[in-house]
Formats: structure tokens, C-alpha cells, sequence
């Protein structure tokens, strides 16, 4: 057994972590107590699932609660648990350092500039570092659950940078923690004071959260009466009350708890539902994605409760994973009490529950979506936050395609914002239009500037813009929306004459000049020769001299360009590089005759197709002299 007594460094981060806090929470110091109740919960949620399994556990003792003392001599508070306790590793591994998921990206962002940074550590949580915004040295005792009296760890700090460990006996189990409070923190002294911000924030705290009371001086001649035990919060699983009763300042504490958040959610779902299987959802929308949304390792953010007894933060059992910003509580009668994640995994029951409830998060979305008014409305909030990961659903999630492509909106070329469903989209088509066009590019200027929408422009066509990584696989999977088929107008033989004109006359001015420009097409093609597939006179341009496109069923240049970018081999496909019939360049170069003139045009025309789509061509220094040269000539 280690008995030594070690003082140890906190985490270069905690230590910055410390001094952020207290700078952007001083005005909010309550919430040390939200914070650490909401712990003392979490370890008896702990104790409970355990001892499912494990009656022992319980060391005689299952009336989970937390208790709370004040001292007004030596200007303490308490805080004392009976959960599950940590062991010596656990205490160091938890409360001295931050091993959450999350925490690069966090401290990646801010900017030194504390006024700027504050924000963001709501976003991020403090946890049990929020004690030391009223104490100016906290102690903790603790104790693993199941084992000997003589496990338990001492924790001593004074928030400046070091901690003291040491191995104590402790005879109950759980966690105690003293907060010595400094000295403008007076008001926590006082029980009204503690008691209303006991209600403030957890009143749905499921386990009784008590207060010692003061034992009464004894009238002389009389038996001294023992302090009384008050118990202050509600105490019942919160969703499992009657929504009539519930206010929003309950669900939105319940949700800060839950969700490990400090701002309200954007929505809230609580249903009761009965059918085949019973079960109770009460599931939010966070206004903000946390910082580890995007990492592989992000976890999901529902909890399992079976019979209102925490059972497991499950994760891709209970919610699909693009749902995983998704907060809450589910909870069922149909699931056994010691169910394991094995079980979970193939249980029928489960599976009817996860469809339920994403089906309702759809719904909730739809309806969300339906109310607003552009750009000002919590969809938009919802959809700057969280869009990507519908757009992951409309991948994965084949049985609700449809239902989450309505969801989408993007930003199109009469639109920066991303306001347009695709529904908008098809109510604004233009006589004759029965596809919905789009580009994809590297960034929304590229995709809005790029060559391929001249003609777009011409006929009043809408496209949409295309820009963040996903969308390549999101058009990948996403072909055909309510009968009309999705065509990148980067791609393929293009066809607007049906669009805004006379289809057959067009078509015979277009061949007219097609025949005009031909001697120019025979040389960029010599010219270039290996570099492309074909070149070809083009439907897609009015101002600019070319572009390039790519077969129909080739990988754009942009995906390919992604590909590249993440490390893949890609083997190279020719693009096709389509010229302007009308363009003075493209007429000058029919008439050339000296080759090396033709050469450097076609080169030219070629590098600064790649360049409108925000790529550099092979040879950039080439291409500037090239250009310099035709300047100066
Ligand atoms: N009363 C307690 N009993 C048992 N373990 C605890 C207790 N308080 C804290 N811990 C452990 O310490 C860890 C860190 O706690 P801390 O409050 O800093 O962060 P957190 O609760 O994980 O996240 P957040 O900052 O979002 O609240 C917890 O995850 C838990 O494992």
C-alpha cells in the first residue's frame, strides 16, 4: 500500500484552465455547487449500474445521497457523496489533469486574449475546477466503492499549481469534498443562500441532496436534540414528471446537468411513448457543437436508463451516430436491469427504440425547420452547428434519406447564406428545368466564381453551392431528390436547351459555331495532348475562354483533390477541357498558324481553367512567364 504523502504538478493545461475560469466565471460563482452535485450524481449513477451486478457494492448502505454541511466557524463547505469513490489513480488521473475528449481543439482555440476566450470555457466545462471559484483550497477524500477502509485518498489543493496526494484510512465509501471558501465567497455560508441555488439547479437531480441541520443548544435539564437532516431538492427522475408540471427553467437545468453544458438548449423533445415497447425520451438540441464533434472518438451524449436506474452512456446502440450531438435521457421498462452492451446490441427492443426516437428527432427538426423565418430562426442555429452531420445521415441513414435530404439547406448562387432546401430549389426551377443542378469546390468563392455557372447565369438557372468536404459524398449518395435527379454541372455533356429558348434553334446556332471554332479544337488538342481526355466545344460558357469538366462518371477535380489532400493514392484522371465558341481568345487561336504561339495559348487556356477552380496549375512559375511573355509581345 502506498502511504506516502507526494505533492504533485497540476497539468500545464489545468493550471491555464484554472486561471480562465476564474477570470470569465467570477460574476457566476453558484455554479461551483451545480457542478459538483452534478459529479456527486454521476458517481452514484455509477454505484447503481454497478451494483446491478455486484450486490456487495452497496457495503450495506444502497440510500444514495448527497449531503451537504456547512461550517460557519471555520468557513467550510462540504460535499459528500456515497457513489461509486475513486481509488489513487483515479484521483490522479481525474481531478489534476483533463483527459477529455475535446481538450486539443479547445486550448487550440484560444486566442490569449482572455475577454475573447470567455466564452468558450462555458462551452468546454469546468467541472470540479469550478470549486475554486470560491475556495481558496479544497480537499478531497474519497473512496472506491468494495474496497478495504484503508484505500482511501486524501486530495489537497490550493489551485496554485500543485496538488497533495496521500493514502488515508476513510471508512465509508465515496467522495467528500471541502471547500474552504475565500473571503469574498461569504454568501455560501449562508443556508438560504445554498438552499436556493440547490433548487435553482438540481432539483432533478434523482438522488436526495440533503443539508445538515444546526443541533439546538438543549434548555437546561432537557436531552439535547439531534441536528436534523433536511432534504431540499425533488428528488424524482425529472422525465418521468408530467410535462404540465415542468417549467422551462427545470428542463434547461436539466439539460446543463445532463448535457455538461452552460447554455440553454436550442429544443427539447420529452415523450412518453407505448406501444410495443414502452419507453420515455427526453432528448435535447445543444445550441453549440462541442469541441469534439468531429473526432472519431466524440462520444454520443443520450444515457440509458432502465426503471429510472442509469444503466450506460451507450452509443451507437441508442442513437445513429450522425445523431450524435443529440442530449438526453432514455429510458425503458423493456430492457433487463444488468443488460450489457451485447445485449443491447442485438436487442429487439433496443432496435425499435432507436428508430422511435430518431424518428422523432427528425421530426422535431422538420418542425423546427417548418417555423423559420430565413436566417432567423433556431434551424439556422441548428443547421451552422450541426448541418454536417445530417448531411452524414443522408449517407448512412438509408431508411430516412429522404426524410433528412429535406432537412439540407444550402447556399445557392441567388443566396450566400445557407438558407435553400432542396424543396425551395424545385419551386424555383425555371420553365423546362427538371434537374437540380450544383457545383462542388474547395470554398464557397471558388464554387461562386466558378466558370461553370455563366450559363447557369444566362438563363436564370439557380445552382447550388457546394463546399465543405462532405458534400462530394453527400451527392455521391444523395442522386435523386422527390423524382428530380441531382446533376453536377462540372461533369458530363451539358444540356440546357430546353431552358428559356427554342431547343432546336439553339441547337443549330450551337453546331454553327462548333464547326466555326473546329480548327481551333484540332490544336489545343495536339497541343496538349496526354494532358486531357478531350477537348471539346463547350454549352457552358459565356465569358470566360474555357473550363474543364469531367465524364460523367469520373470523380470531380475537386474530390479527387480532397482524396489527395487525406494521404490517398489516387491514380489520375484526364479532366475534359470544353472552350467558348465565342470567346475572342478561342477565335484568335483558330486563326493561328505559328506553333509555338498554339502551344502557349492551348497551355494558357488549360492553366487557367485550373486556376477559376481555386487549383494551381502543374507548373505556376511556367505559367506566369507565359502569360508575361504574351503581355509583353
Ligand atoms: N464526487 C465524485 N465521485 C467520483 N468521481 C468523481 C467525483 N467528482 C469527480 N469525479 C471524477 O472526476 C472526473 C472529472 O470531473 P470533472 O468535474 O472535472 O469533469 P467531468 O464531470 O468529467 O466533466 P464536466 O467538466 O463537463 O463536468 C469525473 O469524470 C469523475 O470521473
Amino acid at each position: 500500500m502506498t502511504t506516502t504523502k507526494e505533492t504533485r504538478a497540476f497539468q500545464t493545461e489545468v493550471k491555464q484552465l484554472l486561471d480562465l475560469m476564474i477570470h470569465s466565471l467570477y460574476s457566476n460563482k453558484e455554479i461551483f455547487l451545480r457542478e459538483l452535485i452534478s459529479n456527486a450524481s454521476d458517481a452514484a449513477d455509477k454505484l447503481r449500474f454497478e451494483a446491478t451486478t455486484d450486490d456487495a457494492l452497496f457495503e450495506g448502505d444502497s440510500d444514495l445521497h448527497v449531503l451537504i454541511d456547512i461550517n460557519k466557524e471555520n468557513r467550510t463547505i462540504t460535499i459528500r457523496d456515497n457513489g461509486i469513490g475513486m481509488n489513487r489513480d483515479e484521483v490522479v488521473a481525474n481531478i489534476g489533469t483533463i483527459a477529455r475528449s475535446g481538450t486539443r481543439e479547445f486550448f487550440g482555440q484560444l486566442s490569449g486574449d482572455k475577454a475573447k476566450d470567455a466564452h468558450l470555457i462555458g462551452q468546454f466545462g469546468v467541472g470540479f475546477y469550478s470549486s475554486f471559484l470560491v475556495a481558496e483550497k479544497v480537499t478531497l477524500t474519497t473512496r472506491r466503492a468494495g474496497v478495504g477502509s484503508e484505500h482511501g485518498v486524501h486530495w489537497e489543493s490550493k489551485g496554485d499549481g500543485e496538488y497533495e496526494l496521500e493514502t488515508v484510512e476513510k471508512a465509508t465509501r465515496g467522495t467528500e469534498i471541502t471547500l474552504h471558501l475565500r473571503e469574498d465567497a461569504d454568501e455560501f455560508l449562508d443556508d438560504w443562500r445554498i438552499k436556493s441555488v440547490i433548487h435553482k439547479y438540481a432539483d432533478h437531480i434523482p438522488f436526495p441532496i440533503r443539508m445538515q441541520g444546526k443541533a439546538e443548544a438543549p434548555a437546561e435539564g432537557e436531552e439535547a436534540t439531534p441536528a436534523e437532516i433536511e432534504t431540499i431538492n425533488q428528488a424524482s427522475a425529472l422525465w418521468t414528471r408530467p410535462k404540465s408540471e415542468l417549467s422551462d427553467e427545470e428542463y434547461n437545468n436539466f439539460y446543463k446537468h445532463i448535457g455538461h453544458d452552460f447554455e440553454d438548449p436550442l429544443a427539447r423533445l420529452h415523450q412518453r411513448l407505448e406501444g410495443k415497447y414502452e419507453y420515455t425520451l427526453l432528448l435535447y438540441l445543444p445550441k453549440r457543437a462541442p469541441f469534439d464533434l468531429w473526432q472519431a472518438e466524440s462520444k454520443h451524449g443520450v444515457k440509458l436508463y432502465v426503471r429510472r436506474v442509469f444503466i450506460m452512456e451507450a452509443n451507437e446502440e441508442l442513437l445513429p451516430r450522425y445523431l450524435r450531438f443529440v442530449r438526453g435521457v432514455m429510458d425503458t421498462n423493456d430492457l433487463p436491469l444488468n443488460v450489457s452492451r451485447e445485449i443491447l446490441q442485438q436487442s429487439p427492443a433496443m432496435d425499435a427504440m432507436k428508430k422511435g426516437a430518431t424518428k422523432r428527432i427528425l421530426g422535431l427538426l422538420e418542425e423546427m425547420a417548418g417555423n423559420s423565418d430565413e436566417g432567423n430562426s433556431d434551424y439556422a442555429t441548428f443547421w451552422e452547428e450541426f448541418g454536417n452531420c445530417l448531411k452524414e445521415g443522408v449517407i448512412e441513414d438509408f431508411s430516412n434519406r429522404n426524410q433528412i435530404a429535406k432537412l439540407l439547406r444550402f447556399s445557392t448562387t441567388t443566396s450566400d447564406e445557407q438558407f435553400v432546401s432542396l424543396s425551395d430549389y424545385i419551386g424555383r426551377m425555371v420553365e423546362g428545368q427538371d434537374t437540380i443542378y450544383y457545383i462542388t469546390a474547395e470554398s464557397l468563392a471558388a464554387a461562386k466564381h466558378s466558370p461553370h455557372l455563366e450559363v447557369f447565369r444566362k438563363k436564370g438557372v439557380e445552382v447550388i453551392l457546394l463546399h465543405d468536404r462532405i458534400d462530394e459524398w453527400l451527392v455521391g449518395h444523395l442522386t435523386e431528390f422527390e423524382g428530380k435527379k441531382l446533376q453536377s454541372i462540372a461533369k458530363g455533356k451539358l444540356d440546357l436547351s430546353g431552358i428559356g429558348g427554342d431547343a432546336e434553334e439553339e441547337k443549330s446556332e450551337r453546331e454553327e459555331k462548333a464547326r466555326a471554332v473546329e480548327p481551333a479544337v484540332e490544336k489545343i488538342r495536339a497541343a496538349l495532348g496526354e494532358k486531357v481526355k478531350e477537348v471539346r466545344v463547350t454549352d457552358r460558357l459565356t465569358e470566360s475562354p474555357a473550363c474543364l469538366v469531367s465524364d460523367q462518371f469520373d470523380m470531380t477535380a475537386n474530390m479527387e483533390r480532397i482524396l489527395r489532400q487525406a494521404g490517398q493514392n489516387i491514380p489520375e484522371s484526364k479532366p475534359i477541357l470544353e472552350i467558348n465558341p465565342d470567346h475572342e481568345l478561342v477565335k484568335r487561336l483558330a486563326a493561328m498558324e505559328t506553333q509555338e504561339s498554339i502551344d502557349d495559348y492551348a497551355s494558357i487556356l488549360f492553366d487557367q481553367a485550373i486556376l477559376a477552380e481555386g487549383a494551381l496549375p502543374d507548373d505556376p512559375a511556367g505559367f506566369v512567364r507565359k502569360i508575361n511573355a504574351l503581355l509583353t509581345r
